[in-house]
């Protein structure tokens, strides 16, 4: 496959399917390759989460606005909070040549697309909604009704995969070491033609 030009990837699924599970470790092997495009979010942070790096931490009304200004690529208001990527986030990344990363749900893929914001597009699926509940309830991070809320939206968010060419590929993240590598195989282009660029600087 050849790569031409910078385009951010986007890794979407179900909440606890393992997203930043697998981001994490990608951004640890290519950690020069990437620049995460940190999100907007209004939820509360978590044990270890810092503003400006895991997220930037904002409020409703300062995002609404930003929202209605046309600053964002895509955001959603899921389980309660907002979630959103700014286009200034995204144009960081790109100023930089590095590639970008959009860990964001499957609306924030619908507006990508309707933004034509070229991109390639990975859905990270759970192997079974028992499973991922399991998951869910083994990282510990939700109170009960959070947890209801990301198994229903799960339901939803798996419908697209009913939706022909919507994403480039579907990783099923059932042995963690599998997956990795189908994301990293899928990845190592992109990180390819990122290293060309520093070269030719
Ligand atoms: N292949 C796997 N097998 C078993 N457990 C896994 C696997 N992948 C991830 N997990 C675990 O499942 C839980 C959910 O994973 P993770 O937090 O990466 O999900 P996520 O998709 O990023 O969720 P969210 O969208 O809520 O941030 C974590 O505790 C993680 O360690």
């Amino acid at each position: 496959m050849s790569v031409e030009q910078l385009i951010p990837v986007v890794i979407t699924g179900p909440s606890g399917a393992g997203k930043g599970t697998l981001i994490d470790r990608l951004k640890k092997e290519f950690e020069g390759s990437f620049g995460f495009c940190v999100s907007h979010t209004t939820r509360k942070p978590r044990e270890g989460e810092v503003d400006g790096v895991h997220y930037y931490f904002t409020d409703k009304a300062s995002i609404e606005k930003e929202i209605a200004e046309d600053k964002f690529v895509e955001s959603a208001n899921v389980h309660g909070n907002y979630y959103g990527t700014s286009k200034k986030a995204l144009q960081n990344v790109l100023d930089k040549g590095k590639i970008c990363i959009l860990d964001i749900d499957v609306q924030g893929c619908e507006s990508v697309k309707k933004a034509k914001i070229p991109a390639k597009f990975i859905f990270i699926s759970p192997p079974s909604y028992e499973e991922l509940e399991k998951r869910l309830r083994g990282r510990g991070t939700e109170s009960e009704e959070s947890l209801q809320k990301r198994l229903t939206n799960a339901r939803t968010e798996m419908g697209y995969l009913d939706k022909p060419g919507f994403f480039d590929i579907v990783i099923v993240n059932d042995n963690l070491e599998d997956s990795y590598t189908k994301l990293r195989d899928i990845i190592l282009p992109y990180i390819h033609f990122q290293k060309s660029l520093v070269r030719s600087e």
